[in-house]
């Protein structure tokens, strides 16, 4: 379970989070939509311990990810908002990286390595170096980099930014076949038709605070719209920065 609570973060002049808490449950995912500059980003690198707030808590599980941030990211695994792949790497080695990092060795980690490579289907490109992967693949390596130390909880920051179709949809079920493993998924994302289509609940942020939470259908009920982008400009009163 991820959860925030009372965020307060300023950036100079810039009030990036203004008191903002939600929760993400096991066995679900749950969508952050906002307009561009909502805080999103912002909230999530509190969350994995990356930024600290002025005030409130991002606790992973539980456990504050600023207090004891070594136990909060063994239980997450971050597809970041900008990531980048170490190009003289071969991709099982980028991955084998990660897992070193979160602790595994030996023959655990050889077997973590098989099971993800094998469960992203990248059998393939395992033994190339990144350097000269496709938007996909590289989506892929991060994905299961994300995942090799099978955390209970996973955190996307726009996911599926540069992805083509086919890409959006292996990422889709492989999310999809995380929850269905009982894991929390977290991702923020502007785009209308996957929050709609995979989400088990949405938050929708705007200026820091959140504006309203709910299922896809709850938000259209709560504003009286039909679809969940009527329902968003209703909740935040505008359309930018948002794809349908
Ligand atoms: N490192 C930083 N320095 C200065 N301002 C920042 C920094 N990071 C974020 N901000 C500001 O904080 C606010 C929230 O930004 P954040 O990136 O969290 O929004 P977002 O909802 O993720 O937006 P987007 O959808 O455009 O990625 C914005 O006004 C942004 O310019």
């Amino acid at each position: 379970m991820l959860e925030v609570k009372d965020l307060v973060k300023h950036f100079g002049d810039i009030n990036a989070l203004n008191n903002m808490s939600f929760s993400a449950e096991d066995g679900q995912i749950t969508g952050i939509l906002g307009p561009n500059g909502a805080g999103k980003t912002t909230a999530l690198r509190v969350l994995y311990g990356l930024l600290k707030a002025e005030e409130g808590q991002g606790l992973i599980n539980s456990i504050d990810s600023q207090v004891d941030p070594i136990s909060a990211r063994r239980q997450i695994g971050i597809f970041p908002d900008k990531f980048g792949l170490y190009e003289r790497l071969t991709a099982r080695e980028q991955i084998s990286y990660f897992a070193e990092l979160h602790g595994l060795k030996g023959q655990k980690l050889e077997d973590a390595l098989s099971s993800i490579i094998t469960q992203l289907g990248i059998e393939d490109i395992a033994d190339r170096k990144c350097a000269g992967f496709s938007q996909g693949q590289r989506m892929k390596v991060v994905l299961a980099q994300a995942l090799v130390h099978q955390p209970k909880n996973l955190i996307l920051d726009e996911p599926t930014r540069g992805l083509d179709v086919m890409s959006t949809r292996i990422l889709r079920d492989v999310l999809l076949d995380l929850k269905k493993q009982g894991k929390c998924i977290l991702f923020s994302s502007h785009v209308m038709q996957e929050v709609a289509a995979l989400c088990d609940k949405v938050i929708v942020v705007a200026n820091g605070q959140v504006a309203a939470v709910g299922t896809p259908q709850e938000l259209c009920e709560m504003t009286g719209e039909s679809t969940l982008e009527e329902a968003f400009v209703s909740l935040i009163g505008s359309d930018e920065g948002i794809a349908a």
